[in-house]
């Protein structure tokens, strides 16, 4: 396995970066989580523009335009023979001092980690997940804000943390309000009267792609989809929940702190989206290999 660390494609073995890196020393930096599927990335823009405008929101100027990134990553994954891979691009700060101030990181680091997808079990597909609310607050979003996709992961660590101990796969968390945002590595939506609900970005949670796909696919598919506030009375009383993310893709909830969604089974509007996902994973993307 060869990895991408600025410019040059290294085995996986000497794949290293300083112990002053910034990155390492603070989380001082963004990364993003990709997908390729039957030798396509998928939304590999809409990734790619996430990274940039969360490296911008932190003030960090990555060193290579948004087009040599994208053959960076596709490069990568040529390199390594891959088709159907999970794409791990990572900008760190860089090299500094042991102080915080990032003017001292004059070159920020670039790393490309492309590996063989993992999936989860199709039991979780087919059965569907049981979360819980968590202790845990998602980022103020005058904190660092949950819009950047930074390597402060920490928050979401301390949630899934929880969920672990509470013997589940994914956790649901809420804002300092009260409000549900979304889960440790997903977006949450839920039905009710064949509408389908989502929170709002603004609320604080990171504008997933695959979230966004999902609304779009909805919405060709004629389904109404709203994006407002709500409480977990709106997803206990709920027909349907799904998650979205790069990972999981579309994933039904059928049980949210010990409460039965809907019939405790998959729902119909979900396993539609499931249907419609796969299939423009299938036919869209940048293609790999010419
Ligand atoms: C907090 C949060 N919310 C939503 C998503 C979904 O966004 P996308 O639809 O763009 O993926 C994420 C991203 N999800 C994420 C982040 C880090 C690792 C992994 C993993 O499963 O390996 C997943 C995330 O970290």
């Amino acid at each position: 396995m060869l990895v991408y660390i600025d410019g040059e494609y290294l085995p996986k073995e000497e794949a290293k970066i300083s112990v002053f890196d910034h990155g390492l020393l603070y989380g001082d930096g963004v990364f993003e989580g990709i997908r390729s599927y039957k030798g396509r990335v998928f939304k590999l823009d809409e990734h790619l523009q996430r990274l940039y405008d969360s490296a911008k929101a932190i003030m960090l100027k990555i060193p290579i335009p948004i087009e040599d990134m994208e053959e960076a990553v596709l490069e990568t994954l040529r390199r390594n023979q891959l088709h159907d891979a999970y794409i791990r691009l990572v900008i760190t700060r860089g090299v500094g001092d042991l102080g915080l101030d990032p003017d001292k990181c004059p070159v920020p680091t670039i790393v490309i980690i492309t590996d063989k997808i993992t999936l989860y079990p199709p039991n979780f597909y087919d059965d569907g997940l049981e979360i819980v609310t968590v202790s845990v607050r998602r980022n103020y979003t005058e904190a660092v804000s949950p819009r950047i996709k930074s390597l402060n992961y920490l928050n979401n660590i301390l949630a899934k943390i929880e969920g672990k101990q509470a013997g589940v796969e994914e956790v649901l968390m809420l804002n300092a309000e009260g409000y549900v945002v979304e889960c440790s590595g997903d977006n949450i939506f839920f039905v009710k009267d064949n509408v389908i609900v989502t929170p709002p970005t603004h609320l604080g949670i990171l504008e997933g792609v695959t979230r966004n796909t999902v609304i779009d696919l909805a919405r060709e598919l004629g389904i109404t989809v709203e994006e407002k506030v709500f409480t977990r009375h709106d997803l206990y009383t709920a027909e349907e929940c799904f998650l979205t993310g790069t990972a999981a893709e579309v994933i039904p909830v059928v049980k949210i702190d010990q409460r039965i969604v809907g019939n405790g089974s998959p729902g119909t509007v979900t396993q539609k989206l499931i249907e419609e996902f796969h299939h423009v994973t299938d036919v869209l993307g940048t293609p790999i290999y010419p």
